[in-house]
């Protein structure tokens, strides 16, 4: 699971007593994160039977997930602002799980066993209650998140395949019908489940800003060893049915102000920003869009006729292809190639790999970190199978 974005790690020696003392416990247990992780799931799992089946049949892919959110917003808990907004996320998320208020109790009691025994060079009473009490906090925030959201929201939609276009070998074009109304804003992103692979969810961006058919469409590419994605490129088939979570992301457009967009999509990247330029156009603002389309090939330029007719009914939108093999450069090298860029607020989407050199490349020529947005690059490492 993804660090709160923007929650920049604090200097060992600053922050409350309690920070101090969990991020001790988690300095003491890092070199021995994955037997922590195997022990915190058998302890679980044997103490509590019942909550094996909110689990995937195979938890070698995202068996750490839970885990590694509760210890990430740990090691925050004097962010509070950032905090708040990532577990209310968390908690909202996990209801698709079918995670319930009384199952919190349980997971907090293994997380201190599993902690307690891998940190004993360090452990104390004092060290416990610190923990107990940035456990308290957290799973509050979920709960409470979770209880306002059932109020208004499904714990998950499910959806019909309506339409299944295969672009390349690799990528396939989804278009799905939910069940009951989807609100999500454009630069956003939902998780999916499969019926090949239940309990397993996967990330994908929305391809277009809202329909007024209600209609939702992802595009996905199959990756190596990618359970979720090859059985939606390969397998799924119109009238197939899908789950999905809760919209999520704040990947999206500020209409409060009019400054200018610089969109970076690498690959299936391209999909949040397609959405974002068809919400600038919905609300007809004017703003200057630029937009840089990388791939590997050409042949990898899947949605490049899309963008090309955005570009032509819409005077204040550019789309350039940057592809690799031809000019022998990638986005990053674009974003230093062209620009000014003062003006603009930045947003990328793609592999994990692109988000980081064009986040290095935008700070580089003196972007604020706060005009740049893309999504947590955690979560696309998990997304990406
Ligand atoms: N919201 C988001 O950020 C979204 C992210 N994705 C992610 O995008 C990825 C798409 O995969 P593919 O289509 O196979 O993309 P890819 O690996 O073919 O890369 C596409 C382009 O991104 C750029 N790029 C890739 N790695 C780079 C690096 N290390 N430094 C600089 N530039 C780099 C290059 O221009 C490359 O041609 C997946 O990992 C998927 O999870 C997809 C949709 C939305």
């Amino acid at each position: 699971m993804s660090p709160p974005e923007g929650a920049a790690t604090a200097p060992a020696e600053a922050g409350s007593p309690d920070a101090l003392l969990i991020r001790r416990a988690m300095a003491e247990v890092g070199p021995v994160a994955d037997k922590v992780t195997s022990y915190f799931y058998a302890l679980l799992f044997v103490r509590h039977p019942d909550l094996r089946s909110l689990f995937p049949a195979a938890m070698d892919t995202q068996r750490d997930r839970l885990l590694r959110a509760l210890l990430t917003a740990a090691e925050h808990i004097d962010n509070k602002e950032v905090l708040v907004d990532y577990l209310q996320n968390l908690g909202r998320g996990h209801r698709k799980y079918g995670t319930r208020a009384e199952h919190y109790p349980a997971v907090g009691e293994c997380l201190i066993g599993a902690l307690s025994k891998y940190a004993a060079g360090v452990w104390n009473a004092e060290m416990e209650a610190a923990w107990v009490r940035a456990y308290t906090t957290i799973s509050q925030v979920m709960i409470d998140a979770a209880a306002a959201d059932e109020l208004r929201a499904p714990a998950w939609w499910y959806a019909e395949i309506v339409t299944h276009d295969l672009r390349t070998p690799d990528v396939a074009v989804v278009t799905i019908r939910p069940d009951q109304p989807y609100p999500f804003l454009a630069g956003q992103y939902t998780s999916v489940e499969t019926p090949w692979w239940p309990r397993i969810w996967r990330h994908y961006s929305f391809a277009s800003a809202p329909r007024s058919d209600g209609l939702l469409s992802f595009h996905v590419k199959a990756v190596p060893a990618g359970w979720v994605s090859n059985a939606l490129v390969h397998r799924a088939r119109p009238g197939d049915i899908i789950r999905l979570g809760p919209p999520a992301g704040s990947m999206t457009v500020d209409h409060t102000t009019d400054s200018g967009l610089l969109c970076l999509g690498g690959g299936t990247g391209i999909a949040p920003i397609k959405a974002l330029v068809e919400d600038v156009a919905e609300h007809g603002d004017r703003r200057p869009v630029e937009v840089f389309y990388g791939a590997r090939t050409d042949h990898d330029l899947y949605d490049i006729d899309t963008m090309l007719r955005l570009q032509q009914s819409h005077p204040w939108l550019s789309v350039r292809a940057i592809i690799d093999q031809q000019a022998n450069q990638q986005l990053p090298d674009a974003i230093r190639a062209y620009g000014p860029w003062n003006e603009f607020d930045a947003y990328l989407s793609g592999p994990p790999g692109m988000i980081r050199s064009s986040v290095d490349a935008l700070r580089d020529i003196g972007i604020p970190s706060d005009r740049i947005r893309h999504d947590s690059v955690e979560e696309l490492v998990a997304a990406g199978s």
